[in-house]
């Protein structure tokens, strides 16, 4: 489906923020990995959501859910021989999944999303897991994948973080499980360091114990431990709220998001400091996040490595900031649902905007004139380029066609309810 964004030069209005995706893949994993039954308040509804629950599902794990929790029976250290999984579009769940069938004689993950997930690497998990005596068939390092385990070997193991923080958060997972105990030294660098954070968090929530170096590049995790089953409160998604934030911030707006915590470990938090540094009046107090934008912005230079998931988002504010702006350490943006360097400039100078790119760097000539709009947009699969694009097409001067928006879906279904109901212009066209 396509989504028609109308030029809106004002919104207005109080929405509750979206349930944490990165949050609920993580609650669901370690539930399916303890005995007995926990429970996840608030989880998220969205199709990587989705593919975290079938997965643990065939692993094993009994998931029953009413529209406030989910109830989860887990499997332990024993999954279920399940022969096959889909993951969908969702790399964290591959990624952590991956581990988790190197438990079994043999998993076979399919390739559901050749044009997307299908061209992402996973090499440095594999080699991981391969040097745990684990056995991975792969094409070059990508989907479809077959894996050959049952019992993985802990003791010391080096996994490369430079494309993704996923693979060390993969193992982290894992190796609490096995009988030897394990040393982790992260290779090379760490990329999106902070969402590891969120990983360690969760992981002692079920009862795990880790020593993590301070630079997060070392890890000694004892053997034969056992998650323990929990109750969970998800907190809102900061990744997905920024893109709303955004969407204030280029338009005349007075917008509240509320359920954003101040002391979130979400890298993502920091779009609200990336927000004030380029003047938009915003507070942000008792977790509640208030936009009363005036539609001027200022240019800044920003590290996106600390904010991953809301990079695009805030390259779409500076779109029409008054001055050039850099977002600077985001090479691995080029290996997410799209290249989210090149694909998604390609559509915002499609829009009208001034960008350029580096190996590892965003450019935004602002145009605080606003761009010209009037075209159609190439979605790349990839909700965060719809969710940036819906920005930028609230302040072009003509109505923009985002193709197949329906992939906002993979981590925020209700994005373009929300917006409606903060008097944007959006509609499905067929
Ligand atoms: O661990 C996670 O849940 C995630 C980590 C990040 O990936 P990278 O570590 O590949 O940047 C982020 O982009 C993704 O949305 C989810
Ligand atoms: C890249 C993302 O998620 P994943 O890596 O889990 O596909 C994202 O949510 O932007």
């Amino acid at each position: 489906m396509d989504m028609i964004v109308t030029p809106t030069g004002k919104l207005n209005g109080e929405i509750q923020a979206l349930s944490s995706k990165n949050y609920t893949t993580r609650y669901l994993l370690v539930s399916a990995l303890a005995e007995g039954t926990s429970t996840i308040l608030y989880p998220a509804h969205s199709e990587d959501g989705e593919a975290m629950r079938r997965c643990i599902r065939d692993l094993g794990a009994t998931v029953e859910e009413d529209d406030e929790k989910i109830v989860i029976t887990g499997f332990g250290r024993h999954p279920r021989a399940t022969k096959e999984l889909d993951v969908g579009n969702a790399g964290a769940v591959l990624r952590f999944v991956m581990s988790i069938a190197a438990l079994l004689p043999e998993v076979h993950f399919v390739n559901s999303y050749p044009a997307s997930l299908g061209k992402r690497p996973h090499d440095d998990l594999i080699a991981a897991l391969e040097s745990m005596g684990v056995r991975i068939e792969h094409e070059n390092g990508r989907l479809p994948m077959t894996i050959r385990g049952g019992n993985p070997r802990g003791g010391k193991i080096q996994v490369s973080g430079s494309v993704s923080s996923q693979f060390l958060s993969s193992l982290l997972f894992l190796t609490p499980l096995l009988d030897e105990d394990s040393e982790i030294e992260v290779l090379h660098d760490l990329k999106s360091k902070v969402v590891v954070g969120q990983t360690l968090e969760v992981l002692e929530q079920a009862g795990i114990v880790i020593e993590a170096s301070d630079d997060l590049m070392h890890y000694r995790i004892p053997g034969r431990q056992k998650y323990k089953a929990q109750t969970y409160t998800v907190q809102g998604d900061y990744p997905g709220s920024a893109a709303i934030l955004a969407a204030a911030a280029v338009t005349e707006s007075d917008v509240v998001v509320h359920r954003l915590m101040e002391d979130s470990k979400q890298g993502e938090r920091a779009v609200v400091d990336v927000l004030k540094a380029m003047n938009v009046p915003l507070a942000h107090e008792n977790g509640i996040v208030r936009v009363r934008g005036n539609g001027k912005l200022t240019a800044g230079e920003f590290d996106g490595d600390e904010f991953t998931d809301g990079v695009l988002a805030m390259v779409a504010a500076a779109v029409f900031a008054e001055g050039t702006s850099r977002f600077y350490n985001v090479e691995n943006l080029r290996y997410k649902e799209c290249d989210r360097i090149t694909d998604y400039l390609t559509e915002l100078r499609k829009a009208g905007a001034n960008v350029e790119e580096k190996r590892d760097e965003i450019i935004v000539h602002g145009r605080p004139e606003g761009v010209e709009g009037g075209v159609e947009i190439d979605a790349h699969y990839d909700h965060r380029v719809i969710m940036a694009l819906t920005v930028v097409g609230l302040r072009s001067a003509r109505p923009i066609r985002i193709k197949d928006a329906h992939h906002v879906a993979k981590s925020y279904p209700i994005y373009f309810d929300h917006l409606k109901s903060l008097g944007a212009q959006v509609e499905w066209a067929d």
